[in-house]
């Protein structure tokens, strides 16, 4: 950079009246996205689905100036399956990446796993909860289990409908599973007469991950796992399998 520097006063009134500025267009993009959606009526609940937001630092303070009542539902699964499947996503667009394998680690020799990379710091569900648990009280946010909702979609939903205070209509009658697919289908969704089932991207197959590289990463998320078991009371069941898939 050239030219000279400014002075320090200067430099921190900027920066304070950028942020001010970037704050205020912030609010003004949001409040004009606002004023586009239709208005949601009584017996209706607006809902926004954006997996992203569980791990973005800004997002629960965001969320929380909007409508602090808001409830949340989270998905989660095992950390390494997801990790795994993460990965599978990546590598459906970009052949050329690096395996999983040199990915998962900083230093291999040394079993450092690289918890910089999104696909495993995104599994680090006990940091990301805490950020929510600075706004949110814990009896506002529900998870739901990614194994179970395969599993056993009707009593996952059942629990979601609860914690939304809504009737239980989503029930056993409304799923089928489809073998060839591995996941349950909606049998008639109310817009249309056909079943509705997962898309072709979702329930890809997983490469094969070494089972070494497997037991490390079963290793790394096990505190972790521990603290979000101990934060939600809730045990999702992720530690059966010492150096397989949970799938
Ligand atoms: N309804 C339901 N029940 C259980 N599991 C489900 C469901 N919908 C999506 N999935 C699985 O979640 C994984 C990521 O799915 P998505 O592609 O929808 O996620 S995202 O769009 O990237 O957020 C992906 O996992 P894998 O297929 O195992 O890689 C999806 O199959």
């Amino acid at each position: 950079m050239s030219g000279p520097m400014p002075d320090k006063a200067a430099c921190g009134r900027q920066g304070v009246h950028s942020t001010e500025k970037r704050l205020a267009a912030y609010r003004g993009r949001i409040s004009k996205r606002r004023d586009l959606m239709p208005k949601t009526l009584d017996g209706q609940i607006t809902m926004e689905k954006t997996p992203s937001y569980f791990v973005t630092r800004e997002a629960p303070k965001r969320i929380f100036s909007m409508a602090k009542e808001t409830k949340l539902i989270v998905v989660v699964r095992d950390p390494v399956t997801r990790a795994i499947s993460d990965y599978t996503q990546t590598l459906s667009k970009k052949p050329e990446i690096p395996t999983f394998e040199v990915l998962a680690f900083k230093n291999r020799t040394l079993g450092l796993i690289d918890a910089s990379w999104s696909a495993i710091r995104i599994g680090i569900y006990a940091l990301h909860l805490e950020n929510w648990l600075q706004f949110f009280p814990l009896s506002q946010i529900h998870f739901v289990s990614g194994e179970r909702l395969i599993i056993d979609p009707a009593g996952e939903m059942g629990k979601v409908q609860d914690f939304l205070g809504l009737k239980r209509i989503v029930t056993d009658k409304h799923f089928y599973f489809n073998k060839t697919k591995g996941f349950p289908c909606l049998k008639k969704p109310e817009d249309s007469s056909m079943p509705r089932c997962l898309g072709k991207s979702k329930g890809r197959t997983h490469p094969k991950i070494d089972p070494d590289v497997i037991h490390r990463l079963r290793k790394f998320y096990r505190p972790f796992n521990v603290m979000f078991h101990q934060i939600t009371g809730e045990d999702f069941d992720w530690e059966k399998d010492e150096n397989q898939e949970i799938s």
